[in-house]
Formats: structure tokens, C-alpha cells, sequence
């Protein structure tokens, strides 16, 4: 499948790119990266995983064909779980602009695809390549560990501080999400409004541009590249490092240009806290003088009580309204 080439003259983030195989060489870079910008591209040429996205993103194209009113069989239980279907318009809007969003996603649970716990029902037709869905997600994992790790070791703490936190083979709230953007004219609507991710690690494929991110004030695209997955992290991470590293802001608007007249497809993979992680700042970031960032979407919480991992991402996605 070809696409579009990312045309010139849009405003574009300037992001550094690491490769997978110099992940520990380039250690300093990578917590660099994760403690200001809070995105990097990582160079994956040489690994499967590359394929294996090629290869959901074509499950993607042919399960968002289904009929609407078979996909909202599958719909997520709001407040409850981000397990299932999420149809397009229901966010929250948080852009200064409150247009609904027009992007519907499926958010296949990790714990299901590999029975760690029972699964919710998902369209036959994508399940039945839960085999597939499985590779990736271990990949995926795996990859947003090896990250984990080095920052763990580039922030003085024993490697295994989060890694151990982050276990694929421990219930978590971790996912796949393969999402569609739907081509729209007209300014009227968004992709996905700004937000944050709620993980620890994600690890984005994705083909035409549309994500953006906040760069010196402005919003500029983050433009694809062949073989790399763009890797952010999530608000689970920075409130363990209480404020070493960032969350930061992002959002899906129109592709640039001629790119928009396509759906846009993205396969995203979310490596999130076991269940059971005491969702406090970790021993080592209490006391010391770094300087620290604002975790994003606060919710209520009552004074004194350490939350999960499971019912403080339940909390945070409860805010995003889908
Ligand atoms: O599709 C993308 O480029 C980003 C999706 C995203 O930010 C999300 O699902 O949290
Ligand atoms: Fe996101």
C-alpha cells in the first residue's frame, strides 16, 4: 500500500530519531527526548513489528467497514472500561473550539488477546486474528519496556523499577487501539482533541500525518516516517517520577493537504501499569531537586489514599468522556 507523500510547506515538530538497536548508546538522548518534547521517532527498520502494523492496519480498514449498528454492539462501557468500540463524537471536547471529534476507534485489552483475564466480546472479524494481535502486542510491550528501562537507568533507579510495574505477562489495563479519521470538509470538526496519553509507553504507527503536537506555542504535525514508530509517554509514568519526565499534549486534526482526502488509519499500542501498582511517586523522586512536571487531566482524589494503577487509569479515562 503506497500513500500520499507528506507535502511541503506545513509546519512540522522537530523531533529526534533513535534508532531501536542504539536504543542503550543513544540513553541520554532518549531521557532527553522524554523529559522536554516527550515524543521521539524510533527507528524499528530490521524489526517485524513494522509488518505486523502494515498488516492490522489492513484489519483495521476492513473491520471499520462494518455496519455502524454492529460496531455499537461492541461499544466501551464508559466510566468502566476503554475495552471495545468508541464511536466518533464522543470525547471531550477539550479544544478551545469544542468540535466533536471524528475519529472511532477499537481498543483490543492485552489481558484478553492473551487470557490473562476474560475477554469482552470483540467483531469476529477482527479476533480471529488474535494470533497476529497477540505478536504485536508482545512486540509492542516489549519495545515500550526496553525504553522504560533505559530511562529507569539513565534517572539512577534499578532498571527493573518500572519494568516490574509493567509486566505483560500481569493484568494491566495495557491495549491495542486501531483508529480511523474520518475525511471531513470544513473546519467543523477534529480527529482527536488535545489530550494525554494515561500509560506509561506508546507506541504509535501511523501512515498519512494528522497527529500533531505543541512545539514553541504552536501546533505542528508530526510527519510519518516508514519503519519508525513515534513513541510518547503517558501520565501513569510521570506521576511514579512525580514530574521526571512528560506527558505531553497531542492531538489528531485534518491530514496536510492533499493526504486529507483519505481515512487515516493508525495502530497504537498502549503499555499501561499493572493493576495492582500503588499508584505513587517512587521512593527516589520524592526528595530530590529535578525539576518537575505537571501530570496531566487531575481528578479527584481523596487525601492520603494511594489509588491502583487500574482504578486511577479508570478515573483518568472517565475524564475523557468515551
Ligand atoms: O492516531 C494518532 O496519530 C494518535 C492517536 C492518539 O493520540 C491516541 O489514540 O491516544
Ligand atoms: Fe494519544
Amino acid at each position: 500500500m503506497s500513500f500520499p507523500v507528506f507535502p511541503e510547506g506545513v509546519p512540522i515538530a522537530p523531533i529526534s530519531s533513535i534508532k531501536y538497536s542504539e536504543l542503550n548508546k543513544s540513553a541520554k538522548e532518549v531521557l532527553e527526548c522524554c523529559s522536554t518534547v516527550g515524543f521521539f521517532y524510533l527507528d524499528l527498520s530490521g524489526h517485524s513489528i513494522t509488518s505486523k502494523a502494515d498488516e492490522i492496519r489492513e484489519i483495521a480498514v476492513s473491520s471499520f467497514r462494518l455496519p455502524a449498528e454492529e460496531k455499537m454492539k461492541y461499544h466501551l462501557q464508559k466510566g468502566v472500561s476503554l475495552a471495545g468500540y468508541k464511536a466518533p463524537g464522543t470525547v471531550k471536547k477539550t479544544d478551545e473550539t469544542h468540535r466533536p471529534d471524528t475519529t472511532e476507534f477499537f481498543n483490543v485489552f492485552t489481558d484478553h488477546i492473551t487470557g490473562t483475564t476474560d475477554s469482552i466480546q470483540y467483531p469476529p472479524h477482527l479476533i480471529e486474528h488474535k494470533a497476529l494481535l497477540k505478536q504485536f502486542s508482545q512486540d509492542a510491550h516489549a519495545i515500550g519496556n526496553e525504553i522504560l528501562s533505559v530511562l529507569a537507568d539513565q534517572l539512577s533507579i534499578p532498571s527493573s523499577e518500572f519494568t516490574s510495574r509493567n509486566s505483560f505477562s500481569t493484568s494491566s489495563q495495557s491495549h491495542i487501539r486501531l483508529t480511523h479519521k474520518i475525511p471531513h470538509e470544513g473546519a467543523d470538526a477534529v480527529g482527536l482533541p488535545s489530550h494525554t496519553d494515561f500509560g506509561s509507553v506508546t507506541v504509535l504507527f501511523t501512515w498519512l500525518g494528522g497527529l500533531q503536537i505543541q512545539h514553541q506555542g504552536e501546533w505542528k504535525y508530526v510527519k510519518p516516517l516508514k519503519n519508525h514508530a513515534i513513541i510518547n509517554l503517558g501520565d501513569a509514568i510521570v506521576h511514579l517520577t512525580n514530574g521526571a519526565l512528560l506527558s505531553a499534549k497531542h492531538r489528531v486534526v485534518d491530514a496536510p493537504k492533499e493526504q486529507n482526502k483519505l481515512d487515516r488509519y493508525s495502530v497504537v499500542y498502549f503499555v499501561r501499569p499493572n493493576n495492582q501498582v500503588e499508584m505513587k511517586p517512587l521512593e527516589r523522586f520524592l526528595n530530590d531537586d529535578t525539576p518537575r512536571k505537571r501530570v496531566g487531566g487531575k481528578f479527584e482524589q481523596e487525601e492520603g489514599v494511594v489509588l491502583s494503577a487500574e482504578e486511577w487509569i479508570r478515573r483518568r479515562a472517565a475524564q475523557l468522556g468515551s
